[in-house]
């Protein structure tokens, strides 16, 4: 008798070791980073998701606050081939189901060939595989969850002071804390909105950027913060990390699609179309811009897959990313996003002239 049970939406039901107990549902996703297991666990863009480490041992650095990106763990459990008990006891404080003694590369081996998949899961002395069946019987798949920014944006507006002249409002559709940082280091004051908020609510703030966050879910069903890019496009300039890209691409005339398994880990090749560079970056995503649509151009590509990386306009000033240039996990290679997104402000005191064309 085993005491976890993983039921796949193939059909399968996988035993495993339970770490920590409990029952719940998501969709089973993999990353194939080898370190930065307490960003990637506190990482809003996981929320409804069932993470998957590829990476066999999970834990062996600790447990540290100070590395989390936001305030509470966000996948509904967690799966590797052994976790260390600091890990353990951090998901069980959590209250974040965990499993751990199974095959993960055959998982992993079945997402890639299957697509992301929903997964119920049941860890507990006296569950069996029925129980983990329930749970799936009852999981939603991502683009069901259809207000899932509010489970994880601010609810008001918090501002963050920087030293020098540039104003940012962030929409926190579950921004990590890397990217507000990496913004108040190079010396912008940050004010961060509720996902919803409303075009009044960023006037009032006078943003020299409108900058839409990182987070879970189908961008397509993210109605309001749609509405605030199609309402400032070509007023205040637009910035946009991984979600961002996909919802400033939306709301421009662009279409976004579901991936069959996506792109998560922390060295996905990306080539800039101008310079021809390519650049190590770290990826979390399900979704991807399928086609731009005539007012954005594609500046930057995957070379595994050729999906866009980067989106530009310049006659709108507008600059996303679908990658992680906040890093946190991984490397720290297209940190000059942040100074090419306060460079476009343009403003007072910035050395830099406004334009649109990475520097990463
Ligand atoms: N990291 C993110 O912002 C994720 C974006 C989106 N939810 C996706 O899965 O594609």
């Amino acid at each position: 008798m085993s005491d976890a049970y993983l039921a796949l939406e193939d059909g399968r039901v996988v035993e495993a070791r339970g770490r920590v107990p409990g029952r719940t549902r998501g969709e089973l996703v993999f990353t194939t980073a080898y370190t930065g297991y307490e960003e990637s666990l506190t990482d809003p863009s996981y929320e409804e998701q069932v993470l998957t480490f590829s990476y066999p041992l999970i834990g062996n650095y600790g447990v540290r606050a100070e590395r989390f990106e936001s305030d509470r763990v966000h996948p509904r459990a967690a799966v590797a081939r052994e976790f260390t008990e600091e890990v353990v006891e951090w998901l069980a404080d959590e209250g974040v189901p965990a499993v751990d003694h199974l095959d993960t590369r055959d998982l992993v081996t079945s997402i890639r060939e299957e697509g992301a998949m929903k997964v119920g899961i049941a860890v507990g002395e006296d569950v069996t595989p029925e129980d983990a069946k329930e749970e799936l019987a009852q999981c939603k798949g991502m683009s069901e969850h259809v207000d899932i920014g509010a489970q994880v944006t601010t609810t008001e507006l918090t501002t963050y002071e920087g030293d020098g002249d540039t104003t940012v409002a962030l929409v926190d559709c579950g921004a990590k804390g890397s990217i507000v940082d990496s913004l108040v280091d190079r010396g912008a004051t940050v004010h961060v909105l509720p996902y919803d908020a409303d075009a009044e609510d960023v006037s009032a703030l006078e943003p020299d950027v409108l900058f839409i966050s990182n987070g879970p879910g189908d961008p397509e069903n993210y109605t309001a913060t749609r509405e605030l890019v199609e309402e400032f496009a070509g007023e205040v300039p637009l910035a946009g990390i991984c979600l961002g890209q996909q919802i400033v691409a939306s709301a421009l005339g662009g279409t976004t699609e579901k991936m069959a398994f996506g792109h998560r880990g922390v060295n996905q090749p990306v080539r800039d179309l101008q310079t021809g560079k390519v650049v190590m970056t770290t990826q979390n995503h399900g979704y991807t811009v399928a086609d731009p649509g005539d007012k954005l151009d594609v500046t930057q590509v995957n070379v595994n897959d050729d999906t866009a990386e980067g989106l530009a306009s310049e006659e709108l000033s507008v600059i996303t990313r679908q990658y992680h240039p906040e890093a946190h996990p991984g490397p720290h290679d297209s940190l000059g996003f942040f100074d090419d997104v306060l460079a476009m402000a343009g403003t007072e005191g910035n050395e830099h002239k406004p334009r649109v064309v990475a520097s990463d």
